[in-house]
């Protein structure tokens, strides 16, 4: 099949200066002197795309995506090698910066057209579908500086995605707007994808680069890990990943003092202030985690200050996804566990132990909560709304699966022809 996009040999060299002043010195003493070391954000990198293929990239922050994604947009130069592009790319790398802020978005839409050697007669065939994405009602005849953030990112989309490309590069975009949004926006990508163009898709969403490419390339320090069957090669990145997590905890165990370990983030935070919740962490085989493999055990390590006497305290947490829906939610009262009586001015230590359902895996926020009472009557002490974020995996087969949980099922048929 005809290859649309070939990359050959790729690199791309930056200069690294220990000050930003170094560069002008090098320039002044005539390159005689080099005062930066050289850093390789692409190593020798080769790969094509052909017609109707989705390519997806990821890596971790610093691998490389971005460059590499630049460089095929056409908005960076490689240091050497070669890319061959076969057709019109409309990318959403930097979402409207060929807008002019002073145009109305009508005028904007039909300059974006001409940059992309659209003439106004076609933009005009496609004008309805564009604003009608964009959903921004009468401000389509406002100066775009007027806009919201959201609405400008949203016209922005809207025009990137209607001008019939042959190639479209997608780099975690799909993050803009509302749910509402981001569920038209990956709807019209498979589209453009059931229509036959080749996509580029970088995103740190595993579960959507599975779901959406055929083929994956991992980078890892500018240079090609793996490249392959999407579901192959994002496990063992994920593995790998996992494999990091485990060292990198190590060393935080040992020179942690127990007590001191913190509240990563507060969103907000309720209570009548007679407990405070000065820690949290989760645990797994008694080190700080912030990845859970579904089905680990594990122990939320919450250290609370009683700061006046509680005759009936209670702790729990709730754990939400990324939409904030509550997954499930755990206190020790309901659990049958009833701690006795707290002195104030005392410091108490609880671990809430339980096995890591088998969830999508994305990120989970959870949210501790010390009270004062029964489950049916209580006062709230201390409420810390997404106190810490957990990513949650699986080691399992995790491409498609629908719905926030997986059941762990386990199927047996018996009979038939
Ligand atoms: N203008 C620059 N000057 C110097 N180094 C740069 C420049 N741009 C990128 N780099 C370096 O090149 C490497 C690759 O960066 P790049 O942004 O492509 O990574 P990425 O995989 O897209 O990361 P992320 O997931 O965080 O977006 C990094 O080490 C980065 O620090």
């Amino acid at each position: 099949m005809k290859e649309i996009i070939k990359v050959s040999n790729l690199t791309k060299i930056y200069k690294m200066y220990p000050k930003p002043s170094n560069r002008l010195q090098e320039i002044m003493l005539f390159n005689k002197v080099k005062l930066h070391k050289v850093h390789a954000a692409l190593n020798n990198i080769s790969f094509s795309v052909t017609k109707n293929q989705t390519l997806g990239i990821i890596g971790e922050n610093g691998s490389g995506k971005s460059t590499l994604l630049k460089i095929i947009a056409g908005t960076l130069k490689p240091s050497s090698g070669e890319v061959v592009i076969n057709g019109r790319i409309s990318s959403l790398l930097e979402l409207g910066a060929g807008f002019n802020p002073e145009l109305t978005g009508k005028e904007n839409v039909f300059l974006h057209g001409s940059v992309m050697g659209i003439s106004n007669k076609d933009m005009e065939s496609k004008y309805n579908d564009i604003i009608d994405f964009a959903d921004i009602g009468d401000f389509i005849d406002q100066p775009v500086k007027t806009y919201s953030s959201g609405m400008f990112v949203r016209l922005a989309f809207s025009c990137a995605i209607h001008v019939d490309p042959d190639i479209m590069i997608i780099d975690e975009a799909l993050s803009v707007g509302d749910i509402y949004f981001q569920q038209k926006s990956m709807k019209k990508i498979r589209e453009l994808k059931e229509a036959g163009k080749a996509i580029l898709f970088v995103s740190h969403d595993l579960q959507s680069v599975m779901t959406l490419c055929d083929t994956v390339v991992w980078l890892e320090r500018g240079i090609i890990v793996d490249i392959g069957n999407p579901m192959k090669v994002a496990k063992a990145y994920q593995m790998r990943q996992h494999k990091k997590r485990d060292t990198q905890i190590e060393s935080v165990v040992k020179s942690e003092n127990v007590y001191q370990i913190g509240i990563p983030n507060i969103d907000s935070r309720f209570g009548n202030g007679m407990a405070e919740i000065i820690g949290i962490e989760a645990l797994v085989d008694d080190k700080p985690v912030s990845t859970i493999v579904s089905g680990e055990r594990v122990d939320i390590h919450l250290v609370v200050k009683i700061k006046d006497y509680l005759h009936s305290p209670m702790v729990g947490i709730t754990v939400r996804d990324r939409l904030s829906n509550i997954v499930f939610a755990i206190n020790t009262n309901q659990e049958d566990v009833f701690l006795q009586e707290l002195e104030g001015d005392s410091l108490i230590r609880v671990f809430l132990s339980f096995n890591w359902p088998f969830l999508q895996p994305e990120n989970y926020s959870i949210s501790p909560a010390i009270a004062n009472g029964t489950q049916d009557s209580h006062e709230m002490c201390d409420w810390i709304e997404n106190a810490i974020i957990i990513k949650s995996i699986s080691e399992k087969n995790i491409i498609g699966l629908m719905g926030i949980s997986d059941l762990n099922i386990q199927y047996k048929i018996e009979g038939g022809n």
